[in-house]
């Protein structure tokens, strides 16, 4: 298997035709054999960062009047070795061949060409050059010492119930509270069984990611304890783009919590596709008493405010459809190429579905979330909702964003991007993946009118008193990091049952059994000697014959390098291009 040579092959007819089947569609649609993962992800980045290569050859172009592409025949192997140099998690092309010959050539002009768009370019190329490399890495970044996230459904059960549960069924020394929200288990990567526990089967419990988690924490509770709807009515809350439906179970959980009344708070969940509503319907058939989330199929942007089952409306949850590019941890990811056409559409969709959150007269909350790292679809899309709906707004009408105080630990804080001003961007909240969260890539903001009264509430969560109460200690960032290293090289595997939007799917099932070692050794990362007409310069070593746990050994060494030297390559990188 030769990566570079089988990515150049899925990659040409994706680079010549405009309008002829994607990725996806040419990877396991026909009848060829499916490409390897490293492949399929080389293809996947390569093409993400297609914008940013051609800016960078057409100022090579320009400034050395060079055409670096020239005298290469296989343009396809040249733009995936070009995405390798320049911003692949290793800045450097490994193997070598005729096509590495002639690009490296030109190297010094291809890297200063690189720095100056990332210092000078449009706001666009620079975004997409940070967010590529940002992305490109997720192949690279270690997951196997994250916690498992467990939150406690509170419409069945109790943060107790969970906990004793939780330490007899999986043992007290892997389970902790999660630092900053209330009724989230972090759990031992050691864990294997976490689908075997009754809680989960019955739903007491659900598996979901941190990040999945912060957008209905900041709806409820970004006023803090405080509470802004009346419990003696029936509340309604939407969440305008619901499936599969975690963060509408978690909404509904959070506002019918702590309420004496005999009424429940009601959530609608809306999603326009049939096929995702019937997922949310079963999943709420068992995570959710009947009354307390209503399912309905429909496109939120045709909903109009004035429609009878909104008049009770306070708040908005809108989730809507994004790149996914802070995901990490999803062999599921990677399928879409985050082009800048895709990005761009993408973010008029989640301009307009947040500015028809705020259109509506009734509502006074609105919290909008991306499990995507692109500031294009984040502050950029915030900063001009806020324009865009102030426009028209006057005195208490106005929107402002605040700080969820529910989230007042949460220190990574939104990015200062065109049209917001610092303070705003500190009321934001991100995950980063790549930067130790120990979560997927994520983005939350919360909008409130300006007439609500701010909360004068210091929040404190209750997790030091829970820990104290029920015996269990708080989550620290990498506390069960050593388990995880103490095991290495030892015949060990890791379920990853875990770490997506939908954590509880049944394909995530299949896939939970993932060993915590590497298939790099079955890589080979050099140029095919037919695109190129020459002998590449890497010669495949002697074949040998090792026993199972020699070469998993052995690969994991490999892996343990191939990380070192992308951590050292990283660094001069960064270097390279402050100089
Ligand atoms: C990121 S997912 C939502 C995940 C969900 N919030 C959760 O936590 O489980 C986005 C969803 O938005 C839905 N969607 C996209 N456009 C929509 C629209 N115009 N109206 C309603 N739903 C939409 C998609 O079908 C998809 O299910």
């Amino acid at each position: 298997m030769n990566t570079y040579r089988d990515s150049s092959k899925l990659l040409a007819p994706l680079l010549s035709k405009k309008n002829g089947p994607g990725l996806k569609a040419l990877a396991f649609g026909g009848k060829n054999k499916a490409p390897t993962k490293a492949v399929f992800a080389c293809v996947s980045h390569t093409l993400r960062c297609r914008g940013v290569i051609d800016s960078v050859l057409g100022r090579v172009s320009a400034e050395n009047n060079v055409d670096v592409l020239k005298d290469i025949r296989d343009r396809a192997l040249g733009y995936v070795l070009l995405y390798e140099l320049l911003l692949g998690p290793y800045k450097s092309i490994r193997g070598g061949g005729g096509v590495k010959r002639s690009i490296m050539k030109h190297e010094k002009d291809l890297r200063s060409a690189l720095s100056h768009l990332a210092a000078h370019g449009d706001a666009a190329t620079k975004n997409h050059i940070e967010t590529s490399t940002e992305d490109s890495s997720n192949s690279s970044v270690s997951t196997s010492h994250w916690p498992k996230y467990v939150r406690v459904n509170t419409l069945k059960t109790s943060l107790e119930t969970a906990v004793a549960s939780a330490q007899s069924f999986l043992g007290s020394e892997n389970v902790s509270l999660h630092n900053v929200l209330d009724n989230l288990l972090a759990i031992s990567p050691t864990v294997n069984n976490l689908y075997e526990w009754d809680l989960v089967k019955s739903g007491e419990v659900v598996i979901q990611d941190l990040s999945s988690c912060l957008t209905a924490a900041a709806l409820a509770g970004g006023e803090g304890t405080t509470k802004w709807w009346d419990n003696s009515k029936t509340n309604v809350f939407l969440d305008a783009c619901a499936a599969p439906g975690n963060k509408t179970t978690h909404l509904a959980a959070l506002v019918n919590q702590a309420s004496s009344k005999k009424t429940s708070n009601k959530v609608v969940a809306l999603d326009r596709s049939g096929d995702r509503i019937k997922i949310l319907q079963k999943r709420v058939s068992l995570l959710a008493p009947g009354e307390v989330v209503e399912p309905v199929h429909l496109d939120f942007l045709k909903t109009e405010s004035n429609d009878s089952r909104f008049s009770k409306l306070k708040a908005i949850l809108l989730d809507p459809s994004c790149s996914g590019s802070g995901i990490v941890n999803s062999p599921d990811r990677g399928g879409e190429e985050d082009t800048p056409e895709r990005l761009s559409s993408l973010s008029n969709f989640q301009l307009l579905a947040l500015l028809h959150s705020l259109s509506f007269p009734q509502v006074d909350y609105v919290a909008y979330s991306t499990c995507s790292i692109n500031d294009e679809e984040n502050e950029a899309v915030v900063s001009k909702a806020l324009q865009e709906v102030n426009e028209g707004l006057e005195g208490g009408e106005v929107w402002e964003l605040r700080k969820p105080l529910v989230l007042n630990t949460w220190t990574r804080r939104g990015k200062v991007v065109e049209g917001l001003t610092e303070e705003q961007a500190a009321c934001l909240c991100r995950c980063n993946p790549f930067d130790g969260d120990e979560t997927n890539g994520f983005f939350v903001s919360y909008f409130v009118r300006a007439k609500v009264p701010k909360s004068g509430d210091l929040y404190t969560n209750s997790v030091a008193s829970n820990s104290s109460a029920l015996k269990v200690p708080v989550y620290k960032a990498g506390m069960f990091k050593d388990r995880v290293r103490g095991d290495k090289g030892k015949k060990k595997k890791v379920k990853s049952d875990q770490h997506n939007d939908n954590d509880n799917s049944n394909s995530n099932k299949r896939k939970a059994e993932t060993t915590t070692t590497t298939n790099s050794k079955k890589t080979k990362w050099t140029e095919d000697t037919k695109t190129d007409g020459q002998k590449p310069s890497v010669q495949k070593p002697p074949a040998t014959k090792m026993s199972k746990k020699a070469a998993k050994k052995n690969a994991y060494k490999a892996k343990q390098r191939e990380q070192k030297l992308a951590r050292l390559n990283k660094k001069k990188a960064d270097v390279a291009v402050k100089k």
